[in-house]
């Protein structure tokens, strides 16, 4: 069902330096009212104009890469239609860009996509300056944080056309739309639960034309839009869910970095996307009170858990919060 819903378009500030961006936007937006701005005009080095399909072939070399393939171009990581298969990176890079394939694992209308990995992705954090140390000299990464907030930085590769599943990272991100174009919708944190969660993702992959018999709230949920072209980088505080459509073929950078002290986050978490240690206890020992309530019956199981809400939200919702 298509549904007439209201966008809000991102701010967009141009030039913004270091200070700027701590001085007048971030010290905005914590407390809370993080809000995701576009920021143009940044200075991002040679990659914007070098990144063609021919030198990023060249120059990326023939380093295996683990790639998404799907027959479709909405890739769902909650159905998993689609296969993991590993490519060179050249091999890759160029039939990425590419609408129809001689080659293909499923078929010759096959979309791709490469969210870029550490050596060993089991323990090692994705950074291209260590797996594509070339490249890398190609990119100038904004510096809005310290050195040792530092995570990840990622490669985004996309077919032309691909959307990605809408989830959240735990950390904060500066996405770089190096090449192409890309549309993204984001939703706060706090219209959560509008999204249908399964993790950390949300079952409304396809956000324009969602199945409101299914996902009857979800159109309670409010649309952030904004529309990254080459050169563009998209700040996406932690938390904000994001769902991505490439206008035509596109390589993007991601840096995440952190935001809460070091100790805060999951040390096993390589992907930024494992919830913070606090989190997930507290999940847990909710689960474990759940469990418990079942020792009820329905009756009291009911007036409890509303009980238990109540709690929750006075105790634990922040006033400020939009
Ligand atoms: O570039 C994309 O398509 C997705 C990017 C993303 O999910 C991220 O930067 O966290
Ligand atoms: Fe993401």
């Amino acid at each position: 069902m298509e549904i007439k819903q209201q966008k809000i378009s991102l701010p967009e500030y141009t030039n913004v330096d270091r200070q700027t961006f701590l001085q007048d936007i971030y010290p905005l937006l914590v407390d809370f009212q993080r809000k995701p701005v576009v920021l143009k005009g940044l200075h991002l080095g040679d990659c914007s104009t070098k990144w063609t399909v021919d030198y990023m072939s060249k120059t990326g070399g023939s380093k295996e890469v683990k790639i998404h393939v799907s027959e479709v171009p909405q890739m769902d990581f909650i159905r998993k239609n689609f296969l993991y298969r590993t490519l060179p990176f050249d091999t890759f890079v160029k039939r990425a860009a590419k609408e129809k394939h001689t080659e293909f694992f499923i078929s010759e209308n096959e979309k791709y996509y490469l969210r870029s990995l550490g050596e060993d992705p089991r323990k090692d954090i994705a950074d291209i300056s260590k797996q594509f140390p070339q490249l890398a000299t190609d990119i100038h990464v904004p510096e809005f944080f310290e050195k040792d907030q530092f995570f990840s930085s990622v490669f985004r590769i996309s077919s032309p056309g691909l959307q990605l599943w809408t989830h959240y990272d735990v950390m904060d991100n500066l996405l770089i739309q190096v090449t192409g174009k890309k549309r993204v919708v984001l939703y706060s944190p706090r219209d959560a639960p509008y999204l249908y969660l399964s993790g950390d993702k949300s079952e409304v992959l396809d956000v324009d034309n969602p199945d409101l018999v299914k996902y009857p709230l979800f159109s309670h949920a409010r649309r952030y839009e904004c529309y990254l072209e080459a050169g563009d980088v998209l700040f996406i505080p932690a938390l904000w869910f994001h769902n991505t459509v490439a206008d035509g073929f596109g390589v993007g950078v991601n840096v995440f970095w952190k935001d809460l002290p070091s100790e805060c986050y999951d040390k096993t978490d390589t992907y930024g996307n494992k919830d913070p240690c606090a989190a997930s206890r507290a999940m847990q020992i909710l689960d474990r009170a759940l469990k418990t309530l079942e020792e009820l019956p329905e009756e009291y199981k009911d007036f409890y858990a509303r009980r238990m809400v109540l709690r929750i939200q006075a105790k634990a919702y922040s006033a400020n919060y939009e």
